[in-house]
């Protein structure tokens, strides 16, 4: 399938040094699916993403998103959307801005693009939210608001790390099930950081288990579901049963 893999991200023989932490990353990622990317805290799941979106650049190897060499490109070169962990909103500009500057840096929006930012903090649940500071927000307000960026971006690669981490337990689950119709809608490569066995039951396609800085695992979710003879596996996956379900 050339296509395809000519829109995946692909890494290769990427090294990179932080602090006492070495990580090492050669393979590729499946275009047009979600990725859950999971493995024990501290094992690398974020820089993964960093060296992806290009906020760490790698002391050797390349990386590849599209066909394109994108190694030496910035950030906002590269066709990626992150979402951080502690989300990326700019303090002093209201939800509008923040979510308006994802599509256009100069903001100079159209009246579609309007549409398209209150379509978007509509979908996430912040209607009428448009004037209100990152500050005023809950954290499970700014996580959905830079959510809300992410999806007027339409990047063809979406970078999410840990996005539900914030959320009670019915806002999760809308969120979840956001992510799913925002995949079915525009079939993104979507990686997902997640925690939580239940995302990568409900959401994956394929997974990418990390442990200490390299990748232990790169499959199909319902291979990866059978690995519990994998120690690192097992804890993850914790005492639950797991059903083979399909996203
Ligand atoms: N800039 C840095 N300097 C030194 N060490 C770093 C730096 N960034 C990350 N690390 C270390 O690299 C390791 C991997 O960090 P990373 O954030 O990628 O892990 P993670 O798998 O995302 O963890 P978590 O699940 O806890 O979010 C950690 O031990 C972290 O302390």
């Amino acid at each position: 399938m050339p296509e395809q893999a000519s829109r995946a991200i692909r890494l290769n023989a990427v090294r990179l040094q932080l602090g006492k932490s070495a990580f090492h990353f050669d393979g590729s990622l499946e275009s047009g699916r979600i990725t859950a990317v999971v493995g024990p805290s501290g094992s690398g799941k974020s820089t993964l993403l960093n060296l992806i979106s290009g906020f760490e650049k790698p002391d050797s190897g390349s990386i590849e998103i599209a066909g394109q060499d994108v190694t030496a490109l910035a950030p906002a070169e590269r066709p990626v959307s992150l979402v951080f962990q502690d989300n990326n909103l700019f303090a002093h500009l209201d939800l509008f801005t923040n979510i308006g500057l994802g599509i256009h840096p100069a903001m100079r929006l159209t009246p579609s693009d309007r549409n398209a930012i209150s379509d978007a903090l509509t979908r996430v649940g912040l209607q009428g939210y448009e004037t209100r500071l990152p500050g005023s927000l809950s954290g499970g307000e700014r996580q959905r608001a830079a959510f809300a960026r992410a999806l007027v971006r339409r990047r063809p690669v979406l970078l999410l790390d840990e996005p539900f981490a914030a959320l009670d337990p019915g806002l999760r689950a809308a969120m979840v099930d956001l992510l799913a119709d925002l995949h079915a809608e525009t079939r993104a490569t979507i990686l997902l950081v997640t925690h939580d066995p239940r995302d990568v039951v409900r959401l994956a396609h394929n997974v990418l288990f990390i442990e200490k800085g390299e990748v232990l695992v790169n499959a199909p979710k319902e291979d990866f579901l059978a690995r519990g003879d994998l120690p690192a596996i097992r804890d993850f996956l914790g005492e639950e049963p797991f059903q083979r379900q399909s996203p």
